[in-house]
């Protein structure tokens, strides 16, 4: 069976399948190209397998659900742990069980101006050089919401917002009274009848649009591409071109070859694969000559607030609909949105946070209060009913010493390096303050006190731009120095952005692939 793909002339290999992956690989098919998807993780079509079983620890079991075969290994401010945050690996990669909010970033993210300097000078293209792959990732993953009132910026193709809830209405009037500007957030899904807001798990209906629907499938429906499931790309081999690549698949070893190659392994395995694909015109590493492949690793800092919708407007049901952009660039400081978790918080969540806050405090060493504690959420829910949980985006910025590191003799566990630096702690302390202040119409708790890293957004560790011994991708998302391997997953980003990075990512996919479609058709 293998055979059919090995004897086959490809146009292009696209390895991995998140929304990077599967918004290049349609991209490509759709103009004609013939590609090859290679996805490490299983085809989950076909089973009824919805919820993340993180806590899983046998790696087949893991990635028959999906998920990478093994937690992520850390060493985080010096300390080591093992982190069971979801990784996807599967057809459709993370973004199966994301909770698909895909949200533009602001001009400043990415241009650099006197009134909003960027912190790395800004990226190599300008935000209206992005603007119609934006608009085009919202047309094909069919992202509805409300335009952000305080954006000048359009979103042509932004469908009708769906109906809210009766609180959902009743906090953003609040909101707004306060001074607020709050806006129905952009989702990502076809919300059919029979819609089960699959926001946070994967969805088993043709609705929520993610990189297999909005990717795989429709490449495949092309007849231009095809996919191969459960294919664990181990090694790519290269000098000043990539020549083959090295594949594992039911415990058969082979290699695959295209002319072109497309890397879309997300955030921490496609450096990862690089660093292990060594060679002699490789020595540390594809890519690597300036030693950056792996480093300036970012997530995003969440920071949750239980927010009580208010007197006579009681949590009717968990919704994701409001999301407000007051603070996301506050007096010279880049903080990032925020949105409504589509979680409600009860007793178990109330009791978490309000002993996080007892940890914090002075009180902690009167042991006996502790337990007094676990009556509080007994007094507070029956009279103010569910609180929502809203989640702060923290910008995370680039810090070279944060970074993936591959051992070989291992490279099924990703590992990484990452120290929260003292301008990030004082950003955080100062959008907390001023999320603090933004709501303090309503009652509110931090749900916590200790920094948290939103390890499901890893991004920039391959990152782009023109100066080579700067950058490991150029421009176009090409590695420096080899003709035929592009890179299209969250690695590319310079810096973090203050929004979800799902609709940056496929944007970019659309925009390099673009590139790359251009270069095939120039030499043909
Ligand atoms: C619970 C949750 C909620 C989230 N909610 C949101 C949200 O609302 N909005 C948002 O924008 N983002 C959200 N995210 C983050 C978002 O899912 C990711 O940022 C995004 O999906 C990353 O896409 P990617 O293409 O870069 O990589 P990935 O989705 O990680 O895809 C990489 C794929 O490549 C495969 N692969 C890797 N290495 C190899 C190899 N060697 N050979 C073959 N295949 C390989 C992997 O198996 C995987 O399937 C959420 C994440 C989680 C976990």
């Amino acid at each position: 069976m293998l055979d059919a793909y090995r004897e086959r002339d490809w146009d292009v290999i696209v390895i991995g399948t998140g929304v990077g992956g599967g918004s290049a690989a349609r991209r490509l098919a759709e103009a004609g190209l013939s590609v090859l998807m290679l996805e490490k993780g299983p085809d989950l079509a076909g089973t009824d397998k919805a919820e993340i079983e993180t806590m899983q620890t046998d790696p087949a079991a893991r990635l028959d659900a999906g998920m990478w075969p093994y937690p992520l290994e850390a060493r985080i401010d010096g300390r080591e742990s093992q982190l069971h945050g979801m990784l996807g690996s599967c057809v459709g990669g993370t973004s199966t069980f994301y909770a698909a909010t895909l949200e533009r970033p602001e001009p400043h993210d990415l241009d650099d101006s006197p009134q909003r300097p960027h912190p790395t000078g800004g990226w190599p293209l300008s935000y209206a050089e992005m603007t119609p792959y934006f608009d085009e990732a919202e047309k094909n993953y069919l992202i509805s919401g409300e335009t952000d009132p305080l954006s000048a910026v359009p979103s042509p193709a932004l469908r009708a917002a769906r109906p809210v809830t009766d609180v959902d209405a009743a906090l953003r009037r609040a909101f707004e009274k306060a001074g607020l500007h709050p806006y129905q957030t952009h989702i990502a899904a076809a919300f059919p009848p029979d819609c089960q807001q699959c926001f946070g798990r994967r969805c088993l209906r043709p609705c929520k649009m993610d990189g297999r629907s909005a990717g795989v499938q429709p490449a495949l429906r092309t007849g231009n591409a095809q996919l191969l499931d459960r294919c664990n790309v181990t090694r790519i081999e290269a000098d000043r071109r990539v020549t083959r690549i090295h594949c594992q698949r039911a415990g058969q070893d082979f290699t695959l070859s295209a002319r072109h190659y497309v890397l879309a392994g997300g955030g921490l395995a496609s450096p990862s694969l690089l660093l292990r694909s060594a060679s002699e015109s490789w020595p540390t590493g594809i890519g690597n000559r300036h030693d950056l492949v792996g480093r300036n690793l970012m997530f995003h800092l969440s920071e949750m607030l239980a927010i009580w919708p208010g007197r006579g407007a009681r949590s009717d049901a968990p919704s994701r609909a409001l999301s407000l952009r007051d603070l996301y660039h506050v007096q010279g400081q880049r903080f990032g949105l925020i949105q409504s978790m589509g979680i409600d918080a009860g007793y178990g969540e109330v009791l978490y946070a309000l002993n996080q806050m007892f940890e914090q405090s002075s009180l902690r060493r009167l042991r006996p209060l502790r337990h007094g504690l676990r009556l509080l959420p007994y007094g507070i829910l029956p009279i103010l009913g569910p609180a929502k949980i809203f989640v702060g985006v923290l910008e995370d910025l680039p810090y070279s010493e944060n970074r993936v590191l591959c051992d070989p003799a291992q490279p099924d566990r990703l590992r990484f390096e990452y120290q929260l630096h003292d301008e990030l702690l004082h950003r955080r302390a100062a959008f907390r303050k001023e999320m603090k202040s933004a709501f303090r119409a309503h009652r509110r708790i931090f749900f916590s006190q200790m920094p948290t890293l939103n390890f499901a957004h890893p991004c920039g560790t391959l990152r782009f731009g023109d100066d080579a011994r700067k950058s490991v991708l150029d421009r176009d998302c090409r590695v420096h120095g080899i003709e035929n391997l592009i890179v299209a997953d969250s690695s590319f980003m310079p810096t973090s952005n203050g929004c979800n990075p799902s609709l940056t990512i496929a944007a970019n996919a659309y925009r390099v692939t673009d590139r790359l479609i251009d270069r095939i058709r120039h030499t043909a």
